[in-house]
């Protein structure tokens, strides 16, 4: 496999020569050694970008044109699933399984914005003058810097270059320094089928030297970024020099609220689904199970006898059902997230601990259920991106409702019940971008993705994440120019 970066339509080294190894969490295995960009390789690859995209190479070509490549896309994806999920499952641990179902939500994303991309070419409008043509086109807005994390590498990249690619953009993909092996792959899916060079150009390596040029640099005239709150932070900050364009997918800290008439063993297993699917490390994870009281007692002895079967595993382990934390950085954090919980109070019913045995040689942490937690917490406020979910109980709608909107974010949540009216009004009520009724963790490519609150900016996926990277022009065409004699002509 190449394992350069891709800059101007060729596979290049870092301009330093330095280089990353990657290796696998759930065994410490070397999986690759790539090239470790610095900021002077990203700003080659954004002056490549900008000269493909004011060369117009890319954005001449009519949308529908431009769709059928994404359609091409999305069948190359499918023809190498097997070879892409492998190497998503190396680079992040994941069960083989979960990288196989990514593999087939990205085609399906290429899919979405590929048949998306012709179809509206604007909208005339309405001037009150017969004389005058007014339209509304859409454009594209220029270089995209799109800055993409590890735990769905390739998925969440590909909610960005699918739009960003029908809307008729050039790109600059940074993905994490963690896992870019399937970002390598897609480059090469996008040469081979003959996008301009320029157009999509891939850049490996640290953000604070190879990311940060795509938020401050004069000539990115939009950047996209998916990750954690405090980077979302930091990147919004530096765009704001160059008032460019930002749009934010952020973390969450999401409820799941479970009333006493939901189906019982459906909610404690998609409770389980909801938490501990990929370790937890799932922006949507359903970290804070909030139980009617009634019910609370037998709902959470039942998670915790569920949670304690759960298989660990690595990525090939046929019989593992999640696998470990992305990184021993990283299970660090989630063991000091537990301690402090325990420390304000919190009770640990069961996990809170690392994998032993054969599961001592990757990053596992055990999945881990708290009790006697309270609204304030910084287990109950903080993403703990790990196997941790909380339980916190309500008495009636108004306190269940109340409790699941107590959060600065708003990225997902769901609620449980069997009365129909019920779960309209809860939905109605919450204040989250995605809302599941009697379900957990399904997105659409036709749904848009985002959040409330401190959970993001924009919108991803959907007819408003073409949206996101156009940009809107009116065009008023007055066919009868007439001297206004607004100014008396004095000659
Ligand atoms: N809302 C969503 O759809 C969504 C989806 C997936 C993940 N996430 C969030 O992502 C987080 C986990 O991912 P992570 O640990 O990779 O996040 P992170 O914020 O540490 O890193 C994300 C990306 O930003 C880059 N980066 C870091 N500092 C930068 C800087 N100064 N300038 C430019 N780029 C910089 C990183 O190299 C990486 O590519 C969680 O908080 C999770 O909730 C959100
Ligand atoms: C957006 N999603 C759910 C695919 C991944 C979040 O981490």
């Amino acid at each position: 496999m190449t394992n350069t970066l891709f800059i101007d339509g060729r596979w290049v080294p870092a301009a330093s020569g330095e280089t990353r190894e990657i290796r696998n969490p759930a065994d410490g295995e070397l999986v690759g050694v790539v090239a470790e960009a610095g900021a002077e390789d990203t700003e080659a690859a954004i002056a490549a970008a900008r000269a493909a995209f004011d060369g117009g190479a890319w954005r001449a070509v009519p949308a529908p044109e431009r769709g059928d490549f994404l359609l091409k896309v999305a069948d190359r994806l499918r023809e190498r699933k097997a070879e892409f999920a492998r190497a998503e499952s190396l680079d992040t641990g994941k069960r083989l399984v979960e990288s196989e179902i990514d593999m087939d939500d990205i085609a399906a994303c290429f899919a979405y914005f590929g048949k998306l991309a012709g179809l509206e070419a604007g909208r005339l409008v309405d001037a009150g003058d017969a004389d005058v043509v007014s339209r509304i086109v859409y454009e594209p807005i220029g270089v995209c810097g799109l800055i993409t994390p590890w735990n769905y590498p390739l998925l969440q990249a590909a909610w960005k270059i699918a739009p960003a690619l029908a809307a008729g953009n050039a790109f600059v993909l940074k993905p994490s320094e963690l896992t870019p092996h399937t970002a390598i792959l897609m480059m090469q899916v996008l040469d081979e089928l003959g996008l301009p060079a320029g157009v999509a150009n891939l850049v490996l390596g640290a953000g604070a030297t190879a990311g940060a040029p795509l938020s401050s640099h004069p000539d990115v005239d939009m950047v996209s970024f998916t990750g954690g709150l405090e980077t979302g932070k930091v990147i919004a900050a530096a765009a704001a020099g160059t008032v460019k364009k930002v749009a934010l997918e952020l973390g969450g800290k999401n409820p799941n609220v479970i009333f006493a008439d939901a189906d019982f063993d459906a909610a404690v297993d998609n409770a389980l689904n909801g938490a501990f699917v990929h370790s937890g490390q799932v922006c949507s994870a359903g970290a804070r199970i909030i139980v009617q009281d009634t019910i609370a007692e037998r709902f959470v002895d039942e998670l915790v006898r569920r949670a304690q079967g759960i298989r660990l595993g690595g990525p090939f382990d046929e019989a593992a059902e999640t696998g470990p934390l992305i990184s021993a950085a990283h299970r660090d954090k989630v063991t000091a997230y537990v301690e402090q919980a325990v420390a304000e109070g919190a009770r640990v019913r069961c996990g809170g601990a690392w994998g032993e045995g054969e599961l001592a040689k990757g990053y596992y942490y055990l999945p881990t259920v708290l009790d006697n937690v309270r609204r304030g917490m910084s287990a109950v406020r903080d993403e703990a991106f790990g196997p941790v979910v909380t339980v916190e109980t309500f008495s009636d709608e108004d306190e269940a409702v109340a409790t699941a909107n107590d959060t600065h974010y708003g990225l997902a949540g769901a609620v449980w019940t069997q009365d129909a009216g019920r779960a309209q009004r809860v939905a109605g009520r919450l204040r989250h971008g995605t809302v599941w009724i009697n379900d957990f963790h399904p997105y659409l490519p036709q749904a848009e993705w985002g959040g409330f609150g401190q959970s993001g900016v924009g919108r991803e996926l959907g007819p408003t994440g073409l949206a996101e990277y156009q940009e809107a022009k009116h065009v008023y065409h007055n066919t009868r120019p007439q001297v206004t004699g607004w100014f008396e002509d004095r000659k």
